[in-house]
Parts: structure tokens; sequence; C-alpha cells
């Protein structure tokens, strides 16, 4: 089995969507992808009217494949302060034909305001690890899990774009996605994510790197240069969070390269003139170098005047690791692969 569906972005590539059937007969609809978390929850006909905003809804009692896990509730909370709840059924589950008859179908008694105002966005397919899936009595598991076994290789990859539409393959690799090699790292999923270390990264061009410059009277007071390229970033690849949040030295180090770079309490992060030059930020996984480049960093204007531009590179400051998000991944394909026992991550240029 295979199946391969398209990753649409939102504005800003702030999410991607991507179509799913749901039940006999098939109801679509169009579901964020969530590499950071484990629950497949939906919009409902249970969702109360006044937090439903365009929403499409899955119907339960109109299809002929579902049944309700008796007893069994979920309430999930993501990073960002947003969370949703309710009850569960099973159904059949299609991803653009990769298919599970048994899926665990989350259907949302209560949602809270930021997936209201998300129009577009039916609800959530996590693809994190199932130690993580917030279903009681009974943890279920995710589709990736499900369906490992029936795919013709146990992988999943993405190949997200910017402002454009990538893809999501179940199953296979798609060679003519990639290009050079794909560089595997271990992935420790004891926290339920696809948590890696990242060899080295390096912000803008090397020469931006002190170490590289032949300083001859570089005075002993002289702080010796961070060697970023060869330290290392630990943090989870998560499809589902839109920015890359990273430590506090990188992102210093980062925007100390943006003469307008301001760190703002008002706007919730670090800032810049719209039109500024941004650097570009490299990351190395074995012998494979992904460059994001500056232009995808200058994420989206803070407000209508346009003048300043929210960063795609923030602290990770109170979350203990570094997610790469979309703007880390955007840069890249990627390989999801779990064979149930040692799961790994691949990235390729592109
Ligand atoms: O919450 C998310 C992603 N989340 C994915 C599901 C939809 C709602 C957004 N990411 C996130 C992860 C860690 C964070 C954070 C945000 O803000 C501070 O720390």
């Amino acid at each position: 089995d295979t199946g391969s569906a398209a990753a649409t972005p939102e504005q800003y590539d702030i999410q991607y969507l991507t179509p799913v059937s749901l039940g006999t007969p098939p109801q679509i609809l169009n579901l964020d992808f969530d590499s950071g978390s484990s629950d497949l929850w939906v919009f409902s006909s249970e969702t109360p009217a006044s937090q439903v905003k365009g929403q499409a809804q899955y119907n339960p009692s109109k299809s002929s494949t579902s049944k309700e896990v008796s007893g069994a509730t979920w309430d999930i909370s993501y990073g960002d302060g947003s969370s949703s709840s309710g009850n569960v059924y099973t159904d059949v589950v299609n991803v653009g034909n990769a298919t599970f008859a048994g899926q665990a179908v989350e259907t949302a008694q209560q949602v809270s305001s930021s997936f209201t105002s998300d129009t577009n966005n039916d609800g959530l397919l996590g693809l994190a690890f199932s130690t993580i899936n917030t279903v009681q009595p009974e943890q279920q598991k995710t589709f990736f899990d499900n369906i490992r076994d029936d795919l013709d290789s146990p992988v999943w990859t993405a190949d997200l774009k910017h402002n454009e539409p990538g893809t999501y393959n179940f199953g296979f690799i798609d060679d003519s996605l990639y290009t050079g090699k794909i560089a595997y790292t271990d992935v420790d999923s004891s926290d339920g994510f696809w948590m890696i270390t990242l060899d080295s990264y390096s912000v803008g061009s090397s020469t931006s790197n002190l170490s590289s410059r032949a300083f001859h009277h570089r005075p002993s007071t002289f702080p010796s240069p961070s060697d970023s390229a060869s330290t290392p970033l630990t943090g989870i690849a998560d499809t589902g969070t839109t920015l890359a949040l990273l430590p506090d030295s990188v992102c210093t180090e980062y925007y100390s390269q943006v003469s307008s770079a301001a760190n703002s309490q008002t706007a919730g992060g670090y800032v810049f003139d719209c039109d500024a030059t941004l650097p570009d930020f490299t990351y190395t996984v074995g012998s494979t170098t992904i460059t994001i480049p500056g232009e995808y960093i200058n994420y989206a204007p803070v407000d209508t005047t346009g003048e300043q531009c929210f960063g795609g590179i923030q602290s990770d400051a109170d979350i203990g690791f570094s997610i790469f998000g979309d703007i880390a991944l955007k840069a890249a394909f990627v390989v999801f692969e779990d064979d149930g026992s040692s799961p790994r991550l691949g990235f390729a240029q592109k």
C-alpha cells in the first residue's frame, strides 16, 4: 500500500492542509498533518455551531462504517495554548489511497478560539508517536502506526514548499523529490516526538563566522567565536509548528547579522524592517547540508503597515528543546522512518 496527497500552504505558510477521506460514503476534510502530536481529530456534527466558522464537519451518523468507541474521550492542549476535546469513533480513513478501516477518528465537542477562526482547517492528523495520543481509557494509534505494516516501506515523507503545494507520501520514497543523498539520523522517541540532534548549524555565508577569518591580532580578551560550525542542535521535527524555535544563543547570533532586528515584547519575538536582507540559515545532518534561504526567514508582516516583519527563527526559551517547524523543514525533503523499533529521520536537499 502507498499513499500520496498534496500539502497546500495557507497564507504565509502558517500551516499546510491535506485532504483526507473519512467514512462511507467518503466525507472529505482538509487536515493539518502534525508530526508534533498524535491525535486525529476533526470538526464534527458534535462541534457546537458557535465554534464552527466555515470548517467541514465529519458526521459519523452519515457514515455506514463508523463505530462509536464507547466510553472513550480525548482532550489535547498544544504548545501555542490552543486546545480541543471530545468523543471517539472508528471509521475508514483514506489519505491519497493509503487506507485504514478502523482508524480512531476523534470528534470535537469543544475547540478553542484559534481553531474556530482558522476557517480552512477542519482538524488535525497526528503523526508523532502513539505514546502521546490523548484518548482515554484506551489510547489509540496514529494513522501511520495503523497502516505501517501494510505499507511497501515503513516510511512517510514530507516535501513542504514555500508558498506552493508540496506532498505528503506514505510507504515509499519518491526519488524525483530530492537531489543528492538522504542523510539519516537516529530519533529519540522517548517523549513521543521525532526528536533528533542536528550536527551543526551556521548563519549566513561561512565568512560570517569569526573563526573562519585570519585574525592576526585577536587580543586574548576577544571572545572565542561560538564555533557554530560544529555546535549541535537538539529538537523535534514538527510539521505542525510554523516557525523554527531555536536556542536564544542561536537567535542572538542570527539576528546580530540583521541591523534593524530587535526582540520585541509587543510583537512577541524578533522583528526587523520588512525590506531587510536576511542571512541564510544552514544546518547539517551527517554529510547533508540544508540551507534555509534568508527570504524564508522573513515570515510575515507584524501589522498592516507592512513596515516591521516577524522572524521565522524565534526563541525556544521556555520549551526545553528546539522545534524544527515548517520554516526549517520546507527547505528539505524529509523522511520519517519507523519500522516499529528504531525510528530514524532522513534529510535531503531538493
Ligand atoms: O502549538 C504548536 C503547533 N500546534 C499544532 C496543532 C495546531 C495548533 C498549533 N506549536 C508550538 C510548539 C511549542 C511552542 C509553541 C507552539 O509556542 C511556544 O512553544
